[in-house]
């Protein structure tokens, strides 16, 4: 398998800068967040020029702001350069020319136009009442100003302190009925829209553009520009909407939100903030907002903040956030900030009980009212003293039980700014060498139950640890595959009973038969299925011990005790036929073959199991399915190592951590916690298409559907707005077997596969690609890949990024993660361009590995 990126369009060249005298359809080199976007440009005849959508220049966008915007410009690196609307034009092979985003005639015309005449522009009133635009009004709406022309011009950066913007809120007036569109009046409450920060009027897909021109201080009409934001909006500034990612490329959402954060009207009143007691200065508050880690939505409010550890939380309450430390804003931090009274302070605060409760679970030794002084990297100490005592982020549980406590955990900002380069610091030498770079890349694996994900959690331990289990580990595992195996006994037992009734009844029917003809039975009421007494009397007490959940307690005695019945029953021939039947006994698993043949070694008190035995065995997870393994990909084949990127691809850390859908929470909530990972990976099993379980409400659905539910709920998450997402469609060899006899169509989503086949076809498991026809299992999981591609770009915009595994196979699972590797290296040096529509239909050439 190879992992192959490319783009299904050329790019024509690689532009270097305007010539004299142009403006379009030239793009000019544009840098965002010091990233230059390479992504350009063609020279076009005068008939084929499109108009291009333009963004507010930068330019005009610095005019219209003070310091606070330029400072937050400067802060991402894209002062100094010229920087214009970041748009690109992309040249497809047939010589069609798309610019990205905004594709609606009208608004490309009106942008352009803007970007021609804007200084004509500049002189026009705007204050358009009630919305009540037309077509003739277009030009207008499109214009982008730098304040309110009603607003005399005195809000320069120098007297913001003196004179603050006044809280005025500007109000609309809707026409429509309830729910519709504020300018075009239709549509209803359920009709996608964008809301303006300032006065709440809310916009379809149709009208958002012409309403908001070109947003130079973010989302608000263009009526409202120059006032402040409604305050209950200050939590969704710079959060952008799905619609407005449709409408506009990459580059543009990431302009418009960032003026929309940090353009001067829309920030906080300083003095509406105060910290451990003492209202901010604007320096203060401009330190707190641009510090690396700075506190999430801050409101005007009462804020205590610990400057050593960086925790930060709501006077009066625990602690809501951890930030930079050492941020010279508001007064010293008080005894009783945050209301404690346990008698045990951390940098002079008394905490609060549910502090003291995860210092107790992270093994933090708290008897006899210590005070500690704990760091921002977590390492901890008693006042006084001068040996570091542990860190508090040191076991792996202490952030999951902070998730459940409700209380923060050190976000990226600290781990790489934080307490990981502290690690750095003090690691020696070798030891800082042998970890690359210090940063470890997280993986997060994730998946509907059963899917597959501790499968592939337990090959890349056995792929790439030297030692991918520990003694304890083996001893605990060994327990777990003997319960499995007494289970998978216990269902086969149960399947055995009904074969037996099912065949008495068949008997008796035939013995009545032959009553009634006259003849005498042959048989009494035995059948093959038929087992002795004492079997028997084994038999009933292990269901009967299933059944009352009281399984794991029976070992390991079980394995003492039962060991000599278990080969007893293992060679009796009424298992044996029942084993045969064992596809129509449905709760037995398929894996359950592999253990149920070696039964007798399995279950005896010398087992070992082998790497194979554990990769196949379920449940070595632990309960809530939390578990993570740190590697490094191992090298290439000797004749490569002289390459240095090789040499240090294989320095590289990462970190693969699996959480179970179960230890997510309701509505994922925990998913927050991983906001640190580079890369999803989510798992599906391709062939759940025919299976059923139930569903949160009881309802029996097709697990592929559950499966995606899932998968919706995960892409849209906030924790992963812009993240990469790699699906892995597993089970493809169990999927090549089943598409053979059930059809894709067995599931709703899938309906429309109606695959055209040539009569020279391999079969599914012949996928060796020397015949140039698609067996009918390669056309059904790329048709599943598109289908979950498109589901991910109507939601997110993005590309999905798929591989097709046999979760089994340790080379196609080793392939994945490679494949995994290389997104998450494309991501840190991919210009950014943003996908059209149509790329995502070619899924093979851009985003797909088998
Ligand atoms: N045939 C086949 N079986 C697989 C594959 N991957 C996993 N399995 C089996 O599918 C079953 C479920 O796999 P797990 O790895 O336990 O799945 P999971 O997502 O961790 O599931 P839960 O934690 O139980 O929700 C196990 O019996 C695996 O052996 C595969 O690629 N092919
Ligand atoms: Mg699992």
């Amino acid at each position: 398998m190879t992992a192959v990126k490319g783009m299904q369009y050329s790019i024509a060249a690689e532009y270097t800068g305007p010539p004299p005298g142009y403006d379009l359809p030239y793009a000019v080199p544009i840098t965002v967040d010091g990233i230059p976007v390479s992504a350009v440009v063609t020279e076009l005849s005068s008939s084929d020029t499109p108009s291009l959508p333009v963004s507010q220049p930068l330019s005009e966008l610095k005019s219209t702001s003070s310091s606070s915007l330029a400072m937050a410009f400067d802060r991402s690196n894209v002062s100094g350069r010229t920087t214009v609307s970041p748009t690109s034009v992309i040249a497809f092979e047939d010589g069609a020319c798309e610019s990205n985003g905004v594709s609606e005639s009208s608004s490309c015309e009106l942008s352009s136009k803007h970007s021609r005449d804007s200084s004509t522009m500049r002189n026009s009133n705007f204050e358009k009442e009630s919305f009540d635009f037309n077509d003739s009004t277009l030009s207008s709406d499109y214009a982008s100003f730098s304040k309110n022309n009603n607003e005399p011009d005195d809000s320069d950066s120098e007297n913001y302190n003196c004179k603050p913007v006044e809280p005025v809120k500007r109000e609309t007036i809707r026409k429509g009925k309830k729910g519709s569109c504020y300018r075009c009046l239709k549509g209803n409450r359920l009709t996608e829209k964008e809301t303006c920060l300032v006065c709440d009027a809310k916009f379809c897909g149709n009208c958002v553009l012409r309403a908001m021109g070109s947003m130079p201080e973010g989302r608000k009409c263009v009526g409202c520009i120059g006032y402040p934001i409604n305050e209950s909006k200050r939590g969704s500034l710079g959060k952008c909407s799905r619609l407005l990612k449709r409408l506009l490329n990459r580059l543009e959402v990431r302009q418009v939100m960032k003026a929309e954060r940090f353009c001067e009207v829309n920030q906080l009143p300083p003095d509406c903030v105060c910290v451990n007691g003492n209202p901010l200065s604007f320096e203060e508050l401009v330190t707190l907002q641009n510090c690396s880690n700075p506190p999430n939505k801050l409101k005007p409010g009462n804020y205590w903040y610990d400057k050593v550890s960086g925790f930060w939380g709501k006077e009066g309450q625990k602690p809501c956030s951890i930030i930079s430390p050492h941020l010279n804003v508001g007064g010293p931090i008080k005894q009783d900030a945050s209301n404690g009274n346990t008698q045990v302070f951390i940098n002079g605060r008394e905490i609060t009980k549910v502090e003291l409760r995860m210092l107790q679970l992270a093994g933090v030794q708290c008897a006899g009212n210590p005070h500690f002084w704990v760091n921002e990297d977590g390492s901890y100490q008693e006042e006084g003293q001068k040996n570091t005592r542990g860190y508090i982020w040191g076991k792996a549980g202490t952030k999951l039980v902070c998730a459940f406590l409700s209380l923060p955990v050190p976000s990226r900002y600290s781990t790489s700014c934080g307490f990981l380069s502290c690690n750095v610091v003090t690691r020696t030498a070798p030891d800082y060498i042998e970890h690359g770079n210090g940063i470890v890349h997280k993986l997060l694996l994730v998946g509907y139950s059963g899917s597959g994900t501790s499968t592939i959690f337990k090959q890349a331990k056995i792929l790439y640890k030297s030692t991918p289990f520990s003694e304890d580990e083996r001893g605990n595992i060994k327990l777990t595959i003997q319960i499995n195996v007494y289970a998978y006994l216990g269902i086969l037992l149960e399947g055995r009973e009904r074969f037996e009734e099912e065949s008495l009844g068949n008997l008796k029917k035939s013995q009545s038969l032959l009553h009634t003809t006259g003849t005498s039975p042959k048989h009494g009421d035995k059948t093959i299925y038929s087992i002795g007494t004492r079997l028997k009397a084994f038999s009933d007490w292990l269901l009967k011990t299933m059944v009352s959940g009281k399984l794991d307690a029976i070992f390991p005695a079980a394995t003492r005790e039962y060991a000599p019945l278990i080969e007893e029953l293992w060679n009796d021939s009424a298992i044996k036929a029942t084993y045969e039947r064992r596809n129509e006994i449905e709760m037995l698993p398929s894996v359950a073959s592999y253990f149920l043949e070696r039964a007798v070694q399995i279950l005896r008190t010398d087992y070992e199991p082998s790497d194979l035995d554990i990769l196949y065995a379920e449940g070595v997870t632990s309960s809530n399915g939390l578990a993570s393994v740190e590697f490094s990909f191992p090298q290439s084949a000797p004749e490569e190592t002289g390459d240095t990127a090789d040499l240090l691809d294989s320095l590289a850390r990462y970190e693969l951590i699996t959480i179970h859908a179960r230890g997510l929470g309701d509505n994922c909530k925990w998913l927050e916690m991983f906001e640190d990972v580079g890369l999803v990976i989510f798992c599906v099993s391709l062939s759940d298409y025919n299976q059923f379980s139930t569903d949160g409400n009881g309802r029996l659905t097709n697990k592929m559907i559950l499966s995606r539910k899932l998968f919706e709920t995960i892409v849209t998450h906030p924790t992963f707005e812009q993240m990469d997402f790699l699906l892995i469609l597993n089970k493809m060899d169990e999927f090549e077997e089943k598409i053979e006899h059930a059809p894709l169509t067995q599931c709703d989503w899938f309906s429309d596969f109606h695959p055209v086949l040539s009569h020279n076809r391999p079969s599914s498991n012949n996928s060796s690609g020397i015949n140039n026809n698609p067996s009918l299992s390669q056309l059904a999981s790329h048709y599943i890949a598109v289908k979950f591609k498109r589901l991910y770009s109507s939601l997110t915009g993005q590309t999905l990024y798929v591989s097709l595994v046999k979760g089994l196979e340790p080379d196609s699972v080793d392939a994945a993660l490679k494949y995994g590797k290389e997104i998450l290296k494309w991501n840190n040096e991919k210009p950014n361009f943003s996908l059209s529509d149509d790329s995502m239909h070619s899924i093979e050439a851009s985003s797909f590995s088998h």
